[in-house]
């Protein structure tokens, strides 16, 4: 299977659920994070501003910078690239791309990417080894290549947890998935 051919397999599930199903499904993916050790011992994070088919983090992320973490969002700036940016609270969201929600806060420079110790990255599919299939436009893959140090949580559904994720030589692994 191709990694087309999967991207449409998900589609077709995400279609069976309807989106108060997909709202009480994510509670229980923000359940597992919330108890993930990993997660409550870093101080920032790399996270994404949920679509309505994704795993829902509006709340989460508010949740999180009260807790007093710093929290940050990818912000696409072309058709190949992201950004990082802070967030802060939801003032700083304005609509991007995509009709993401992306902050207009704090640009990190490439230097200080190392200062993120963890990420939560969305995907259309992850498999038991970390392989993520994302959207298929490869904006995580050429950011998370300037970030090796890490630590990466991928989450989806439990719905979109296939077996094997088809993988090609620049896709970066996740080193949980939630
Ligand atoms: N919430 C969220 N933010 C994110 C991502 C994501 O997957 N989720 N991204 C992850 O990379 C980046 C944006 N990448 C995206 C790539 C494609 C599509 C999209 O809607 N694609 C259509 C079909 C492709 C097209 O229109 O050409 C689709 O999936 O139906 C959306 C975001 C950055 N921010
Ligand atoms: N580091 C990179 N440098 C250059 N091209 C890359 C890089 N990573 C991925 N690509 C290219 O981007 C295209 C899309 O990749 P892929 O299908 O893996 O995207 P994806 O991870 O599913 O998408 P996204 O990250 O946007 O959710 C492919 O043609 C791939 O070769």
């Amino acid at each position: 299977m191709n990694k087309k051919e999967l991207r449409n397999i998900i589609r077709e599930r995400k279609r069976q659920f309807s989106g108060q199903q997909l709202e009480e499904l994510s509670l229980l993916v923000l359940d597992r994070l919330r108890r993930n050790i990993r997660l409550q011992q870093v101080r920032s994070i790399l996270l994404y501003y949920s679509l309505p088919d994704e795993v829902n983090t509006h709340q989460f992320i508010d949740e999180l910078v009260n807790q007093g973490k710093q929290v940050f969002l990818p912000v696409v700036v072309d058709g190949e690239n992201m950004e990082i940016r802070e967030y802060t609270g939801s003032k700083d969201l304005r609509q991007g791309s995509f009709h993401i929600m992306e902050p207009v806060g704090r640009l990190l420079p490439e230097d200080e990417y190392g200062k993120i110790e963890a990420g939560i990255i969305p995907g259309m599919s992850f498999d038991k080894s970390g392989h993520r299939l994302g959207r298929g436009k490869g904006y995580y893959d050429r950011m998370l290549c300037k970030m090796p140090h890490l630590y990466k949580i991928g989450i989806c559904f439990d719905f979109q947890k296939t077996e094997t994720v088809p993988t090609e030589a620049t896709d970066i692994k996740m080193d949980a998935i939630v």
